[in-house]
């Protein structure tokens, strides 16, 4: 994706560079010509009409030409955007795993059981020999340095990926017996690189929900403190974002996230350095909103502020818990 977005900018480049050229190159070639016949005219070796009619040809010519180069560059595009259609349409589709357990029961939490996990064999372990669990409604920040293995533990717990040894229970069943769409429909996530698309906000927070509710589309909106900006904006709901959320800040970017994924109801919510990008004030705002709903809470965070408002502390080191804590307990160690 990243490839095929930066081969874009260089054939757009490339394209902007062309069209100068070509403009310079043209408008040099008129001038000579011009010159010459207009000469060649004046000594009587040409006919004025011969020289109207030569610039006329020439002029359909060169518009042909460039049309035909204009094709070119468009025919290496649609190779460029076949690529991108190719990335979704080729990758295999998720099963839906029908034939689940059971439903999970939501009261139960999360049950984490010696969970290993590596991206491919012969690589060190990343998530190793993990256990730990979480009761339903804690609200659980999970800490370590840089690389430890945060981001992976969450993907397994989300099923983005699946542990190599070792057992994931949600709501008491294992996630590989648990039917695809219910976990999804059990657990939001707002994770380091999630995008917007393009359309408007209200569709972006709905997830382009073909049954919109814009009650609950506001309703999260005001716990993912995004309400007042987007009431800011000259269209409010209905603007329309580019691809990506080009035309938002990124801390608003990342509470239109935070609100679409509220808005599916989750009864646990993972938020992976969620709120990185806001000011202390507006992170205590969405931290208080969501501390009030009756769900589970996973926090992965860096900065002391968003540790402080879980209730658990779990310190991950070399792909395993080591130490749990109360946050008050860390942040009182951590002040002066
Ligand atoms: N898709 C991947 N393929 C191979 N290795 C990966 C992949 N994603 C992550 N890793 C590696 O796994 C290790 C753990 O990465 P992870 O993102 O889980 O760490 P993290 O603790 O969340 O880090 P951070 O706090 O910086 O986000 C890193 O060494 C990383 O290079």
């Amino acid at each position: 994706m990243q490839d095929a977005v930066n081969q874009e900018i260089r054939l757009a480049k490339f394209a902007q560079v062309f069209v100068g050229a070509n403009q310079l190159i043209f408008g040099l070639e008129r001038v000579l010509v011009i010159w010459i016949g207009a000469n060649l005219a004046l000594q009587s070796v040409f006919s004025v009409g011969m020289l109207i009619a030569y610039l006329a040809y020439k002029d359909q010519f060169a518009l042909r030409m460039a049309g035909l180069v204009d094709r070119a560059i468009e025919f290496r595009l649609l190779r460029l955007h076949g690529e991108r259609l190719a990335d979704i349409v080729q990758s295999e589709p998720e099963s839906s795993n029908p034939g689940g357990l059971g439903r999970p029961d939501s009261l139960r939490g999360i049950e984490i059981r010696n969970v290993s996990y590596r991206y491919s064999e012969g690589e060190p372990w990343i998530v190793n020999d993990c256990s730990f669990t979480i009761k339903h409604g804690d609200s659980v920040a999970i800490v370590g340095e840089s690389g430890c293995g945060k981001t992976t533990l969450v993907k397994l717990i989300l099923g983005l990926l699946k542990p190599d040894k070792g057992s994931l229970l949600i709501g008491g069943i294992d996630t590989s017996q648990l039917a695809t769409n219910d976990l999804r429909a059990m657990i939001g996530a707002v994770m380091q690189d999630d995008q917007l698309f393009a359309g408007s906000i209200a569709e972006n927070i709905s997830f382009f929900d073909s049954d919109l509710d814009f009650d609950r589309v506001q309703r999260v909106a005001e716990l993912a403190a995004i309400h007042l900006d987007i009431s800011a904006m000259p269209m409010g709901y209905q603007t329309l974002i580019g691809d990506m959320g080009s035309s938002l800040s990124g801390g608003q970017k990342q509470r239109i996230v935070l609100a679409r994924a509220l808005y599916r109801n989750p009864l646990v919510l993972v938020l992976d350095e969620a709120t990185s990008h806001l000011d202390v004030m507006k992170e205590r705002l969405v931290s208080d909103a969501i501390k009030s709903l009756p769900i589970t809470r996973i926090i992965i965070a860096h900065r002391p502020e968003t540790i402080a408002s879980a209730d658990r502390v779990l310190v991950m080191e070399q792909g395993r818990i080591v130490h749990e804590f109360g946050a008050q307990v860390q942040l009182e160690t951590a002040s002066p």
